[in-house]
């Protein structure tokens, strides 16, 4: 049984005393004792080392509050677990030297076997479940195929990925057998992770908001669906989709949790198109933590007051940056932990 269960009983959708609260990537990026590691081990050192993912993910906990823990680890580590060479070069992100931009080469990428190239995700998650000790629950997570298949198309982070749709657009045929792959490799792993103790899974579809309604149905969200139907038996599945608020009723009828929202859709807004029934998480703009604490703390509020406290997650619309200063981040959960 876990202590701290606000965010379980939402997912469930009961009522409870204040909404539960957490951080899209919380675990790092602004947290000083990260910054140490980070000087000490590259990012993947960081992700593969058991020990280290372990102490990353629960910084947050003990230094921030808040109410559940997210396992330190990136979505790429799928598609690298697919034998695609991607490196994380600082001050630039995730670069794909060779990208995936032909069929030929979507022929070559393969379905690995989870359990040998990613153990050491498992391992972390063995290990951070013992550290947690039952207090808060820890959240797996995944990326949606089409946001993966964004960086091994384009080959680096892009505002547009461009080369991604133009790869969609052009090569459709080559682009799903891609995806194909990816959500194999992605609903294998995720099953893995459940096995290993997670207690609830996030679906990061970061660049979704990029598609038309119907590419994103096609290009997407179909497989959203995919990974969603092969989990939502097992586990409560958050799906979150930047830009996706024109999805929302597609996504509230698709056995998900919860569905993650941003701030560009207000809660008023989310409930209407979500069909007012589903627990939804979200939504404060991540640069709004600039703000002074006391703005912070009322406006966390009023957030509150617009989603509801019960069928709602306090979270950002998108990961903390990088330069947010400890202090407001826990006037953040703060806030919300002293919502009456
Ligand atoms: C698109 C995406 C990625 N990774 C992720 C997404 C989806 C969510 C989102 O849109 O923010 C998800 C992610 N990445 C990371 C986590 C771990 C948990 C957490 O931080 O709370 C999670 C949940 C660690 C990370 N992943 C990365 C870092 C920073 C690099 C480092 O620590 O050396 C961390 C802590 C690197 C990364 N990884 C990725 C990018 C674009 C970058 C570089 C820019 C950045 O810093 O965000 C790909």
């Amino acid at each position: 049984m876990i202590k701290n269960d606000l965010l379980l009983k939402a997912l469930r959708g009961e009522s409870v005393e204040r909404p539960p609260v957490w951080m899209m990537r919380q675990a790092g990026r602004y947290l000083p004792d990260f910054m140490k590691l980070k000087e000490k081990y590259d990012f993947f050192t960081r992700c593969q080392t058991p020990e280290l993912a372990t102490e990353i993910t629960v910084m947050p906990i003990k230094q921030v509050g808040t109410d559940a823990a997210i396992l330190f680890s990136d979505i790429l580590v799928v598609p690298q677990a697919m034998q695609i060479h991607i490196e994380m070069q600082p001050g630039r992100g995730p670069v794909v030297p060779d990208p995936i931009d032909t069929k030929e080469k979507v022929d070559k990428v393969i379905v690995p076997d989870v359990r040998e190239e990613l153990n050491y995700v498992f391992e972390a998650i063995k290990l951070t479940k013992q550290e947690l000790n039952d207090e808060v629950p820890l959240i797996g997570f995944a990326g949606s195929p089409w946001t993966i298949l964004c960086y091994l198309v384009q080959g680096h982070g892009s505002k547009t990925f461009d080369k991604a749709k133009k790869f969609c657009f052009t090569d459709p045929l080559g682009a799903h057998i891609l995806l194909r792959k990816i959500t194999d490799t992605t609903i294998a792993y995720l099953k893995e992770k459940v096995k290993a103790g997670v207690d609830a899974i996030q679906l990061f579809d970061s660049w979704g908001g990029l598609l038309e309604p119907q590419d994103y149905h096609e290009f997407s969200w179909q497989y959203m669906q995919q990974i969603i139907d092969a989990l939502k038996d097992e586990i409560p599945v958050i799906a979150y989709g930047k830009g996706c608020w024109f999805a929302l009723k597609t996504m509230s009828q698709s056995g998900t949790s919860a569905l993650g929202v941003d701030w560009t859709c207000d809660a008023r807004n989310a409930r209407y198109l979500s069909g007012g029934q589903i627990t939804l998480q979200g939504n404060f703009d991540p640069a709004r933590l600039y703000s002074p604490p006391s703005e912070i703390k009322r406006m966390v509020h009023q957030m509150i007051d617009a989603f509801g406290k019960d069928r709602y997650i306090a979270n950002l619309g998108h990961g903390i940056l990088p330069d947010i200063p400890v202090d407001h981040a826990r006037a953040f959960v703060d806030a919300v932990k002293e919502y009456k």
